[in-house]
């Protein structure tokens, strides 16, 4: 049955219009509709505690060592010994393995579709204006909170712009959870409710309409349900987790809020035909556009993170600078500080550049965007810099004038063609 049937005639009448959507779950009541979809930074989080469900083989049963196309991951530097002797699997190994299953996933399921053409809306009678609707709504929820982003996607084929958008509106309610205004009051049963409905979404029976355009997204992209459930994960280490031991631990954070964003968006943005680089490849520069944007994002929030009691920087590094936590709360730019942050721009323009080499692979229509999103993000490690790392009061911005010019460098990017060679 075609998702949006599914959602007109569900008989337990749970599909809503897309207000009120979360209530039935009981998550919270007061996220349902466009224009409530505001306020992101929230209160104070519960402290809960749940391990992560990430899947991943052992390293006897291969994949690290047998792949060639391992990008910048650095097999032999990421292994680590226990005490007893036994090798445990970083976090990048961990994650690699989910990014070769998503590319193993994709050429399958690719394999099995005709081809990656996007499969025509059934004609229910009554029904296509209504999904046409969602996904209207969609694209309102994602313009009003990422104005520069949706412009960006207006650059797509109208069938990828609304399946990004989807998913952009997923992502954005699943962080809304944890950091929005109700953020005190969910709990890891609220985050499980949420899995649930997500389960749902790819079962072909969408919750209210918001979710009925991901129902149908993913039924006409070969997109897979693994990187949803693990920004999920994340959301759920936010609630009990606020400091990071070490880089592997923050790694694992990132992939989970921020990696899984690139797998969600490759099935959607397609590899250009003629690229000779491997599936694999192109879905580990995505994973490294996602680590580098959320990297981004911790080091121009420090301050405002440090308010909430929340350091997202490697433990292990900052003593090793001679800082601590009380420094971090202190807030004063100092030689340390200056010194610590610099290392961290170069580790998040290290996944910049090993995203980069992605872009090129992707489908003609997604490169303009892509590159366009890369080349402003980046710049916010610019403007911190240009802030004299003072990320405690000071939030580094790119300027309207920066953003404009961005976009022509970005569709010059863009006419590059794909790489012809084996990658
Ligand atoms: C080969 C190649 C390079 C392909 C491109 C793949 C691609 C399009 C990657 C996109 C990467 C991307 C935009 C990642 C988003 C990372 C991010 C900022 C995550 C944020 C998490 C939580 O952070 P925090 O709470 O600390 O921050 P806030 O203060 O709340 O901002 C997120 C908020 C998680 C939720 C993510 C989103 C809402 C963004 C979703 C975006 C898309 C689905 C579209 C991506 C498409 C383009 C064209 C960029
Ligand atoms: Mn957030």
């Amino acid at each position: 049955m075609s998702v949006a049937l599914m959602w007109v005639v569900s008989p337990t009448s749970e599909v809503s219009n897309g207000t009120g959507f979360l209530d039935s779950v009981r998550v919270l009541d007061s996220f349902n509709s466009v224009a409530r979809c505001r306020n992101l930074i929230g209160s104070g989080r519960p402290k809960r505690g749940r391990k992560n469900r990430l899947n991943y083989r052992s390293m006897n049963e291969g994949g690290y060592f047998s792949s060639k196309n391992r990008g910048s991951f650095s097999v032999i530097s990421s292994i680590v010994a226990s005490p007893t002797g036994e090798i445990a699997l970083t976090s990048e190994q961990k994650v690699y393995d989910v990014v070769l299953k998503q590319a193993a996933l994709v050429k399958r399921q690719l394999k099995s579709r005709e081809n990656m053409e996007v499969k025509p809306d059934i004609a229910l009678p009554g029904t296509l204006p209504l999904l046409s609707e969602a996904y209207d709504r969609c694209g309102e929820v994602c313009a009003e909170y990422a104005k520069t982003f949706y412009l960006g996607t207006l650059l797509m084929t109208p069938e990828r712009r609304r399946a990004i958008w989807a998913i952009y509106v997923w992502c954005r309610r699943t962080d809304e959870l944890v950091d929005g205004p109700n953020a005190s009051h969910i709990t890891p049963a609220a985050l499980d409710r949420w899995e649930t409905r997500l389960e749902d979404i790819f079962r072909g029976r969408p919750f209210d309409m918001l979710d009925a355009a991901l129902s149908d997204t993913v039924t006409k992209f070969p997109v897979d349900i693994q990187p949803f459930r693990d920004m999920i994960e994340g959301m759920r280490m936010d609630l009990w987790k606020s400091r990071y031991k070490n880089f592997d631990e923050l790694y694992l954070y990132c992939y989970y809020v921020a990696g899984t964003v690139g797998l969600m968006s490759v099935p959607i943005m397609g590899i250009a035909p003629e690229s000779k680089a491997t599936t694999e490849s192109v879905y580990n520069a995505s994973l490294a556009l996602g680590l580098a944007n959320q990297l981004t994002n911790i080091l121009r929030d420090v301050g405002e993170d440090a308010r909430r009691g929340r350091i997202y920087l490697p433990q292990d590094e900052l003593a090793q600078a001679g800082l601590s936590d009380d420094d971090i709360f202190a807030g004063k730019v100092t030689d340390k500080w200056r010194n610590f942050m610099k290392k961290q721009i170069k580790r998040a323009r290290k996944f910049f550049d090993d995203a980069e080499k992605g872009v090129t692979e992707l489908s003609s229509a997604s490169r303009w965007p892509v590159w366009a999103s890369l080349l402003l993000y980046r710049q916010i490690l610019d403007e911190i810099e240009a802030n004299d790392y003072n990320n405690f009061t000071r939030r580094a911005y790119v300027s309207k004038p920066k953003k404009i010019l961005a976009l022509p460098m970005a569709y010059v990017k863009s006419l590059v063609p794909p790489s012809l060679v084996k990658a």
